[in-house]
């Protein structure tokens, strides 16, 4: 059990509410490469994971690993460049893109759920064909939009009592083509196509700020829209809400945006009255039974 958690939710009594709301419940969490931090960092979130498992959640981690490619890229001395948040991908970057995804961080991701003794399998996109794209903008080259999800295998991989861990690498629709995906858009795509309860996009700030700088802790998709058209919501935090109108749509319960640098975000977020972040979600789907 994590003993730092129970101190901030104060009593189990407190949480066991919501752990038994939640049980067979699935929850999609992105996790960003600038919220994965250092060994404990990354340890405690994993232990965030497994004990989601443990009290009955379905959880799948997405992951990026943006600052990852670019350090690797750096040592090919090979140029990043990024146009409206996304990598600009040719043949040589979508190699480099593939092997730090679903080689260093998606390993480093899995091994940290194992030791903290929970079952975990990686796989990307291109596994079972679970995201097949097409190319999102010429511009960007190898940058993929998912256009068929194929979620079995993680359904499969939920009654085996496993962990899924997805890099954002896809398929195409023509043999032998990869395709680079953002993290959040993969993120969103899985989480829609499994009609997910939550979509937890974890990042570097506390949730979405309103015009007065405060975090809102409840946003509608009309809200959303509002806060973009005024140059409110801006920069990064554009595909992430975009991210988040699209899930609902495809009929995810709530999108949650989090700070990934607090402790226990995770937990906190699904087991404590209060909550974390933002949530975003419609009216048209009511939130989990209480
Ligand atoms: N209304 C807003 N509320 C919060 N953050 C915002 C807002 N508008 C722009 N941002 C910016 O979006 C950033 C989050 O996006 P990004 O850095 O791409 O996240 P990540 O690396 O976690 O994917 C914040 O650090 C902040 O600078
Ligand atoms: C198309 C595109 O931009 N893909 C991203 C994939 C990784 C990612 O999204 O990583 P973060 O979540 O850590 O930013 C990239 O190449 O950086």
């Amino acid at each position: 059990m994590n003993r730092d958690w129970i101190a901030t939710a104060r009593t189990l009594s407190e949480a066991l509410p919501f752990m038994q709301r939640y049980t067979g419940a699935i929850v999609v969490v992105k996790f960003g490469g600038n919220a994965m931090g250092d060994d404990a960092e990354m340890a405690a979130f994993a232990r965030d994971i497994v004990l989601m498992r443990q009290v009955g959640v379905n959880p799948v981690v997405v992951h990026g690993g943006g600052p990852m490619i670019n350090d690797m890229l750096k040592r090919l001395n090979i140029e990043s460049k990024f146009v409206r948040g996304k990598r600009v991908t040719d043949q040589a970057t979508v190699e480099v893109v593939e092997m730090v995804l679903t080689g260093l961080v998606n390993k480093r991701i899995v091994q940290a759920i194992m030791d903290e003794g929970g079952r975990a399998v990686g796989l990307s996109g291109k596994d079972d064909d679970l995201m097949v794209c097409e190319p999102d903008d010429p511009e960007l080259g190898f940058v993929g939009r998912p256009i068929e999800m194929n979620v079995q295998v993680l359904r499969d991989l939920f009654t085996a009592g496993i962990i899924p861990v997805v890099a954002p690498v896809a398929t195409g629709t023509e043999v032998t083509e990869t395709y680079n995906v953002n993290g959040d858009t993969a993120a969103g795509a899985i989480a829609g196509a499994l009609k997910a309860d939550r979509l937890l996009l974890l990042t570097d700030v506390q949730g979405v700020k309103g015009p007065d700088g405060e975090v809102v802790t409840e946003l509608s998709p009309d809200d959303v829209r509002k806060l973009t058209a005024e140059g409110v919501i801006a920069g990064g935090m554009i595909p992430k809400t975009e991210t988040a109108l699209k899930a609902i749509e495809e009929g995810v319960r709530a999108v949650v945006i989090i700070d990934g640098r607090v402790s226990n975000a995770c937990l906190l977020e699904l087991f404590t009255e209060h909550g974390s972040g933002s949530m975003i979600r419609s009216d048209n789907r009511p939130p989990l039974p209480k």
